[in-house]
Parts: C-alpha cells; sequence; structure tokens
C-alpha cells in the first residue's frame, strides 16, 4: 500500500498560490528529495500534507487513508520549521511528553532508543533550552521519530547540524527507510547530501512539481561524457558509426555528437583520418547542482525577493481554488 500520495494538492493564501496542483506519491522505503528554490514552496507543501496547513484544494492520503482537512495522522512524523520545544524541559521530557501523548506502551525504553538514533543520549537529561542549533535539530528529529511512524516529512532536516551530525542523520533515514519500511519525504538544499540519500526527486518550482525522477536518471543525467562538434555532424557521425562500431554516438539537438565507450583520442584519430574537421572535442560535465539550478528555475533572483523580477506579481493557481480560511498559521 502507498506510504503518502497527495492528489492535486494545492494553498493559496489571500489568493496567492503558492502550492500549485502538487500531486505525488511515496511507496514504503522510498526517500523522496523535495527541492527548490527558496519561496518555491516546500516547506508550505510539507505542512499541508503534515496537516498543519488546510489545503485550498486537493487531497492526502497516508497508508491509504485520505485525511480532512488539517488533519493529523498516527503514522506521521514531522520535521517542519522550528521543532515544538519546551526549553524547560529536558531533551528526554520533550520526547517524554510526546510519548505519553501519543499512548506508547513502553514510552521510556523508545524514547531512549530515539535519543540514541539521533545522537543525544549523553545530552539527554540536560534542559533543551541550553541545546545548540544542532542539538535542537536532532531533539526534532527525536520528536518526528518517536511512536515509530510509516512516514517522516522532514524539512531541511541537516540545518545546523557539524559534518558528523548530517552523516548520523543520513545513516539514520536510510535504515529506517531500508530497514522498517519507512516513507521519507525530505527537502532541502543540501544537494550532494541529497545525492547520497534518496531514491526520487521531485522539483518545485513557483509552487509546482515541474520535475519528478530516480535518482538513477539524475546520475545518467549528470554523468561526464564525450562531446564531438563538427562541420558537417551527420556525415561524421555514419563515419564515427562504421569506424568505431564498440562505441555508441548519440547527435544531441544542438548536433554535437555525444560519445560513450570511445576515448577523445580513437575519436579524434578517427575523425582526422576521414578529413573531418574538428571544431571542438571535450568532455561535458554537469553536476548536480547544474542539474537542478536549471530545473529550479536558474540562479537568477527569487519570486517575491526585493528587486525580484517577479517581486509584485500576482500569482494565480493553475487549478481552481477557494479563499482559504484562517487555519491558525500565524502567517495567514
Ligand atoms: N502563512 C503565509 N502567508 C502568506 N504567505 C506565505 C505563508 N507561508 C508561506 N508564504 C509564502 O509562500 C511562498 C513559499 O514559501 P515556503 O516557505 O513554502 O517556501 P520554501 O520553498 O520552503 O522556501 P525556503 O527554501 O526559503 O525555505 C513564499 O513566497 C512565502 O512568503
Amino acid at each position: 500500500m502507498e506510504a503518502l500520495r497527495c492528489e492535486h494538492l494545492t494553498r493559496a493564501f489571500r489568493g496567492r498560490c503558492v502550492v500549485d496542483d502538487v500531486s505525488l506519491a511515496l511507496e514504503p522505503g522510498d526517500i523522496y528529495g523535495l527541492v527548490g528554490r527558496n519561496g518555491a514552496g516546500k516547506s508550505t507543501l510539507l505542512k499541508v500534507l503534515a496537516g498543519y496547513l488546510a489545503p485550498t484544494a486537493g487531497t492526502v492520503a497516508v497508508g491509504g487513508e485520505v485525511l480532512g482537512p488539517c488533519q493529523t495522522s498516527a503514522h506521521l512524523g514531522c520535521l517542519i520549521e522550528h521543532p515544538a520545544v519546551n526549553p524547560g524541559l529536558t531533551g528526554f521530557q520533550n520526547v517524554m511528553v510526546r510519548a505519553l501523548a501519543q499512548g506508547l506502551p513502553n514510552p521510556k525504553a523508545e524514547v531512549a532508543e530515539v535519543m540514541e538514533a539521533v545522537g543525544l543520549e549523553a545530552v539527554a537529561g540536560h534542559v533543551a533550552r541550553g541545546y545548540s542549533l544542532g542539538m535542537k535539530q536532532r531533539l526534532g528529529l527525536a520528536l518526528a521519530l518517536i511512536g515509530r511512524p510509516d512516514v517522516l516529512l522532514l524539512d531541511e532536516p541537516f540545518n545546523g547540524l557539524d559534518p558528523e551530525g548530517v552523516r548520523q542523520v543520513r545513516c539514520l533515514l536510510a535504515d529506517l527507510a531500508l530497514q522498517r519500511g519507512c516513507a521519507v519525504l525530505v527537502s532541502s538544499h543540501v544537494l550532494d547530501q541529497l545525492e547520497r540519500l534518496v531514491t526520487r526527486y521531485g522539483v518545485l518550482r513557483e509552487g509546482r512539481l515541474v520535475a519528478q525522477m530516480t535518482a538513477q536518471e539524475v546520475e545518467e543525467a549528470c554523468t561526464d561524457y564525450l562531446c564531438v562538434e563538427v562541420a558537417e555532424a551527420p556525415r561524421a557521425l555514419a563515419m564515427l558509426e562504421q569506424a568505431l562500431p564498440e562505441a555508441v554516438f548519440t547527435m544531441m539537438p544542438d548536433d554535437a555528437i555525444r560519445v560513450a565507450g570511445a576515448t577523445a583520442d580513437t575519436v579524434g584519430d578517427a575523425l582526422l583520418a576521414a578529413n573531418v574537421s574538428v571544431r571542438g572535442l571535450y568532455t561535458h560535465t554537469r553536476d548536480i547542482e547544474d542539474y537542478f539550478v536549471d530545473l529550479m528555475g536558474g540562479a537568477g533572483p527569487v519570486r517575491g525577493a526585493p528587486g525580484g523580477a517577479a517581486g509584485s506579481e500576482t500569482v494565480t493557481c493553475a487549478s481552481s481554488f477557494t479563499e482559504p480560511s484562517k487555519d491558525g498559521d500565524p502567517r495567514a
């Protein structure tokens, strides 16, 4: 059964649509990386999925059960923006409060387990007020993990963590997905961490899910490859295919020829022997950052930011919506 599904999910604030007709689904064990520029709507999408905000339109289902507006599910664990931590309680007590509220049968052992899993066991008895940013983040993660949720919604979980903490959280999430089949939806700007963790990606751009792809597809798109630019590309392509039958040549839309399975030397020699004049012979590199920056809408100013080209534009949803009711969000 699907762990999480949303269909045509839309959220507008005073007529401005910041999550626009988003549909996605996670299977158990999926780790889905949500990427997008600042203001793309990632946190808002996670809040609607978590039931913190009512959708303007669309549905959310967890474990096959369709949730009502602002309904949360016992199967969901969330770390979205600042975790709700009582600074006067110890880390352990904070998680214990959550464990008791959930009615866990063996709360003490379960709290101890999650405190250890997030690397807080040594400071579990310290009051949360004295926690560093990274410790607070770990505590937020412990709060999300208590009760063994089937689905985790994590907004920037690596924020504030030191390199060891980042590695620890990454391994923890990978283990939860692999061992327990937990489905994880994680938004992050730390692409190199996502790259080591996720099985699928979704790209959010101005509230719309503009692309979804598997980690393998991203890896293939980001692989370095040899590229040849010649004057008469079709003739050169035919010649190369004949001269180097073990290699694979692909004509690109810009008439460059992409080469797999042959070195620059061999290709250069073959072109020289056939008297083809070469304009360029180079290795094309594209890293994950280039790949996603393109999909996210380039590196221009953030929509809504001061000085941004579209700073004052009024955005309407692709899908129809009604004005949202006030739902307790302080910024609504
Ligand atoms: N309660 C609210 N009322 C009005 N506008 C809001 C509210 N919450 C978010 N927004 C707006 O919605 C847009 C998307 O914000 P959101 O925080 O979801 O983006 P994000 O992709 O998480 O950004 P970042 O990467 O910077 O965290 C922003 O323009 C933001 O100002």
